[in-house]
């Protein structure tokens, strides 16, 4: 196996703290049932958003809404492109300006270092069974940020002006880690935060997704659970919230035995939207923490870089904190 996959001796995978189910999951049949007894339920469904957003930056949620069909069909749509000889896949590439272009198979790098990670992926066209899927997991992430906009005591539909104009960015990607001869040197991912507002995750049965716990820094496994998605806020639900929500740093790990298949939908705002925390929740005593700055220059900056790296020279959202202290 090539070096350029050996992460440096502190990004190695430790064993992650066991598989226990320690990420919040939660029953999203209240947001889909008539009766009055179900809509009681909604209250506590917000404390429970409010807790997990709070306490981990992630959720995992059942029923959820999406079918399951739906996503079988693109898992399946997900394998059989991996699984075209190297040669067919590099034929077909990425377009650079629209991220739901053509697609190609393409290994990630850390730039910073030079190492490299035991991935491809690529991203989902828009006619295949990607938009099927999409349009049904995009009524989720509205739902969700509903329910995110009520916990931070606002009107449920206060954010999803942001996602209304002409300039979408919200995109899914398909990513394959194949099995790995020496999982303990290398990642599947290395450690970041999503940069957008949710992602959406649909994992497969074989675990890998290791998220870091606010408490004491373990990087905890999250358990696959049968037809539950996976939920994350991201940097800009962080800049919103003025740091109320957190968006938690992850990281995947990888196998000898299995490989694995991830589709996360990134759920971002039109890339007009200029990104700062909501003026409801600022104030003389609290003030924004962060500069406003343009989601569509940020996406393209991170986009041109590597996505998804903590390296120094990808921007992130802290060199837009202010100096507050
Ligand atoms: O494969 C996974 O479980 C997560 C991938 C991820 O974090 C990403 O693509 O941003
Ligand atoms: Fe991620």
């Amino acid at each position: 196996m090539d070096e350029a996959f050996y992460q440096d001796p502190e990004h190695r995978p430790k064993p992650t703290v066991g598989e226990a189910g320690e990420i919040p999951l939660i029953d999203l049949s209240p947001l889909a049932a008539e009766s009055a007894e179900a809509r009681q339920a909604l209250p506590g469904l917000l404390d429970q958003v409010e807790a997990a957003c709070m306490d981990w930056g992630f959720l995992q949620v059942v029923n959820h809404g999406v079918p399951l069909e739906l996503l079988e069909g693109l898992q399946l749509a997900a394998r059989e492109f991996f699984a075209l000889p190297a040669e067919e896949k590099a034929q077909v590439r990425r377009d650079a300006v629209n991220p739901w272009g053509t697609t190609k198979g393409s290994t990630r790098r850390t730039s910073g270092t030079g190492k490299r990670f035991w991935t491809s992926w690529c991203p989902a066209r828009r006619r295949d069974a990607g938009q099927r899927y999409g349009r049904a997991v995009e009524e989720l992430a509205f739902k969700l940020l509903e329910l995110i906009s009520l916990t931070l005591g606002l009107p449920a539909k206060r954010l999803n002006e942001f996602f209304e104009g002409g300039s979408p960015s919200t995109f899914i990607r398909l990513n394959y880690y194949p099995p790995c001869p020496a999982p303990h040197l290398a990642l599947g991912v290395g450690r970041h935060k999503d940069a957008g507002a949710l992602t959406v995750l649909a994992q497969d049965d074989v675990g890998g997704l290791d998220v870091k716990r606010r408490s004491d820094g373990e990087w905890v496994r999250v358990k696959p659970i049968p037809g539950s998605l996976i939920i994350n806020v991201g940097d800009i639900i962080q800049v919103w919230s003025n740091d109320k929500y957190e968006s938690a740093e992850h990281r995947v790990s990888v196998n000898s035995e299995r490989e694995r298949f991830s589709i996360p939908f990134f759920f971002n705002p039109d890339m007009s939207t200029m990104i700062e925390a909501l003026e409801e929740l600022v104030s003389d005593g609290a003030p924004r923490k962060y500069e406003a700055y343009n989601w569509g220059m940020f996406f393209k900056t991170r986009k041109d870089s590597n996505f998804g790296k903590l390296a120094a020279e990808n921007i992130q959202i802290h060199h837009f904190k202010k100096n507050t202290q």
